[in-house]
């Protein structure tokens, strides 16, 4: 079977400074992956180069088998909180059945089923209760828990989430992660970029480490060691010897 995200040889430059370098993975079905790298390490970058939102400079990309383009209704993106216009006027229960459009042909308006695929993902994030109400007037950590939703609504088979916990409360923290193991345990695939270096064993299956180039990519267990981490964050990283304790600090 074609696995669901094949990357070959991906470079990305803005105003000619090279972001990402070379980098080329493949990533098995069913798996939660964290990519982690320092601030600036092209994270965002990748993911947003995967999908066809900025231009590569060079690289493949195929999602199960086929160029993105094609395989558009399988990919659910949840960017970051801080690059969306949350002043943009429409209500949450529209957000959310945006999350189906690519499901809907031509002319299609969404009607009674759209609706009510978007307020049960609406009630998995627990947001039912808010569904007429405009994303401006909803908490960072709301507006998070909406595109969710709008992810989950989507019904792709594989999701990129770009620091999804950001902002959010523990609840919210607990309320998402508990969202991506059902979305695992249904064979989807997801990638996100994380930032606690503290949850990542407990976290994720895999763990992609990128700075500007990949670092490594594969199961947590055999990734996510004292000897990578120091590669992929260089000098800026101090991390206390117990690993169990898994104290990270960034001096
Ligand atoms: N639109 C842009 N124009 C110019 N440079 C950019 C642009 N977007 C990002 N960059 C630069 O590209 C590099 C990678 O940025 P990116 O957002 O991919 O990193 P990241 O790993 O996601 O970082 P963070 O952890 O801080 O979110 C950074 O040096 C950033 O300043």
């Amino acid at each position: 079977m074609n696995a669901p995200l094949s990357v070959k040889n991906i470079s990305v430059a803005y105003q000619k400074k090279p972001v990402l370098r070379d980098v080329s993975f493949q990533i098995p079905e069913g798996k939660l992956i964290g990519i982690i790298g320092p601030n600036g390490a092209g994270k965002s970058t990748l993911i947003k180069a995967i999908l066809g939102l900025i231009p590569k400079l060079a690289g493949d990309v195929n999602i199960y088998g086929q160029p993105y383009k094609q395989q558009r209704k399988m990919v659910g993106y949840v960017p970051q909180r801080e690059s969306v216009d949350w002043d943009f006027p429409t209500n949450a229960l529209d957000v959310v059945m945006m999350g189906r459009y690519g499901h809907l042909g031509w002319f299609k308006r969404p009607g009674k089923k759209e609706k009510e695929m978007a307020m049960n993902a609406l009630e998995k994030v627990g947001m039912e209760s808010y569904a007429d109400r405009q994303i401006s007037q909803l908490s960072g950590g709301q507006q998070q828990r909406i595109f969710l939703a709008r992810a989950l609504a989507q019904d792709a088979r594989l999701y990129f989430m770009d620091e999804p916990f950001v902002g959010v409360d523990a609840a919210t923290e607990k309320a998402i992660i508990s969202l991506l193991n059902e979305l695992k345990n249904q064979g989807k695939t997801v990638l996100v970029v994380h930032h606690d270096l503290a949850t990542v064993e407990e976290y994720f299956d895999w763990v992609m480490l990128l700075n500007e180039k990949l670092i490594e990519i594969g199961p947590t267990e055999d990734v996510f060691t004292k000897e990578l981490l120091k590669e992929t964050y260089g000098g800026k990283l101090a991390i206390l010897d117990d690993k169990k304790e898994q104290s990270v600090i960034l001096s």
